[in-house]
């Protein structure tokens, strides 16, 4: 609370404000002015405090305003020790409760010795005014008092302490959320999101991804340097971005990778489903409304568009012949108008284009099963800067595995599975479902011997596979010879019905004399 000189002045100050108001009206209007100028040149120095107010909408749209909720998160953390009035909340998993003031409350802060005052103040607006757009009839703001002597520090350094450390509780106390992407057709009305969300919460971290350690501590480090790298990447004049593509067979962990990467760094989840995206233009306004600190996911690259193949398509369509069938046409039609026609220029614009420097701090991840089909321009360094390859699960992955699904370390059986695992390609998602215990009665012992038989079968199984390929290749090269054989046979028949032809019409082909009678 203020002191008692502070207490003084502020009486002072409402009986001049009491006087003004009586009086006021008494003036002619074209004095008021001037007594309304130097009546506020009095209040000045009688009252020498700033006020600074922070409404919490703000904006064209009264979107809430991003300071408001910096300052309301700052104060919850000094609002516990110095108010007497909370309001309480419950976030994260409904495990941590956090209090803030009550309206009208007055907190007290110091910042490097000065003394300032921060009041949540409440308006209710009485007339009610016709908008399209719901907007509250409550209007609260939080109002900063300080002595006019510390203007410099309080108006500069204290509001970007009060920012910072707001930010950073907010990015504590939040619930993270997995974003995708709305068809544009519910973009605008009332209800306008560009994202739906719900609440992020897998569990996948990298302690139960199963990989080769090494690599697991490579992918970490690097998420580490990325995220203290603001610095680093102001520096060397880069967008504080980093591109990840994630590839290999179905089942191998790419998006339980996405999933430990967005909790390993603490950051929300855009997924973004590139077909619902008519046009280039929607796709920058996706990116613009992403938040930073998040990871913006394409899964399957190469199934999401045909980025590699759409030029092709179009020359193919060009040359197609003019579809007769009215019905048919108008299917034909509506099936090109729902195509996206997001490009691959759109898409790397969306990468690295100037507006995806916006904000920074974003992962930005591609997943597919055919790096081989995507186009290079797409895939090279500098766009996704750290290529990931997941495979099929080696010895190393499966002891992660069961660890997480059985609690073992080791086991005798393990040197057998070692050995078939070696000989085989199975995901880890086919083991892990085979590891997992189906019922109260399956041991340690029965889950790895399920794994053991399953391991068999593919084993089995790739044999007589490679067996009927090597047969097929084995029928194609015979047959190939057949036929090269059969061709060379009929070019020289082909030759010696030729000879013949000409030795019965008397030609010859070194000179039209010979064999001819000069007579
Ligand atoms: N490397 C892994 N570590 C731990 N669990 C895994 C791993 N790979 C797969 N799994 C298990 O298999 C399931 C499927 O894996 P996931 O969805 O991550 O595969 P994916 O590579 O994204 O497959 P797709 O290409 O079909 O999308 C997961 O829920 C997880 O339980
Ligand atoms: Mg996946």
């Amino acid at each position: 609370m203020m002191g008692m000189g502070e207490v003084g002045t502020n009486f002072g100050l409402a009986s001049l404000m009491v006087v003004w108001a009586i009086f006021k009206d008494h003036f002619p209007y074209r004095l008021r002015g001037h007594i309304q100028k130097y009546f506020q040149k009095l209040v000045r120095f009688v009252y020498p405090y700033i006020e600074i107010t922070f409404q919490e909408l703000a904006g064209e749209r009264l979107k809430r305003s991003e300071a408001f909720s910096a300052i309301q998160n700052y104060l919850s953390t000094k609002a516990s020790s110095q108010a007497s009035r909370f309001k309480a909340d419950v976030v994260k998993d409904s495990k941590s409760l956090v209090l803030t003031m009550d309206d009208h409350e007055e907190i007290p802060d110091e910042f490097e010795g000065v003394k300032v005052w921060w009041v949540l103040n409440k308006h209710v607006n009485e007339s009610r005014s016709i908008s399209y757009y719901p907007v509250s009839d409550e209007k609260r703001s939080f109002k900063l008092s300080f002595h006019k002597r510390h203007r410099e520090l309080i108006t500069g350094p204290y509001i970007e302490h009060v920012m910072s450390e707001g930010k950073a509780v907010s990015t504590k106390n939040r619930q993270r959320k997995l974003y995708s992407n709305n068809p544009s057709k519910h973009w605008y009305g009332w209800k306008r999101t560009k994202w739906s969300h719900v609440f992020f919460e897998h569990p996948s971290t990298f302690d139960t991804l199963a990989m080769e350690t090494k690599k697991k501590e490579e992918i970490k480090n690097d998420l580490k340097k990325f995220r203290q790298g603001k610095e680093y990447y102001t520096k060397i004049g880069k967008a504080w971005k980093r591109g990840y593509l994630l590839y290999g067979p179905p089942g191998t962990g790419k998006s339980s990778m996405i999933a430990a990467i967005a909790n390993f760094l603490d950051y929300d989840v855009y997924d973004l489903e590139l077909t619902t995206v008519m046009d280039n233009t929607e796709l920058r306004n996706l990116l613009i409304e992403t938040s930073s600190k998040s990871v913006i996911v394409i899964e399957d690259i190469d199934c999401s568009l045909d980025l590699t193949g759409q030029r092709v398509k179009k020359k193919e369509k060009d040359g197609d012949e003019e579809e007769t069938d009215p019905i048919k046409k108008k299917e034909k039609e509506e099936s090109e108008n729902k195509d996206s026609k997001v490009t691959l220029s759109g898409l790397l614009n969306f990468i690295d284009g100037l507006w995806s420097a916006c904000g920074g701090e974003r992962i930005i991840v591609f997943t597919t099963n055919h790096v081989d089909k995507l186009d290079p321009a797409l895939i090279r360094r500098g766009r996704m800067d750290k290529h990931i390859e997941l495979s099929y699960c080696c010895f190393e992955a499966f002891k992660v595995l069961a660890n997480n699904y059985l609690d073992i370390d080791s086991h005798e059986l393990y040197a057998k599975i070692e050995c078939l695992l070696g000989e085989t390609n199975m995901t880890p998602a086919d083991v892990a479902e085979n590891l997992m215990p189906k019922s109260d009665e399956e041991d340690v012992e029965t889950c790895l011997n399920c794994l053991i038989e399953a391991l068999e079968e593919v084993k089995k199984e790739e044999a007589r596979k490679k067996a009927e390929e090597e047969e097929a290749r084995l029928k194609a090269e015979k047959e190939e010879k057949e036929k090269a054989e059969s061709a060379q046979e009929s070019v020289k028949v082909d030759e010696n019905s030729a000879n013949s032809v000409v030795k019965e019409n008397g030609f010859h082909k070194e000179g039209d004399t010979v064999g001819v009678d000069s007579n």
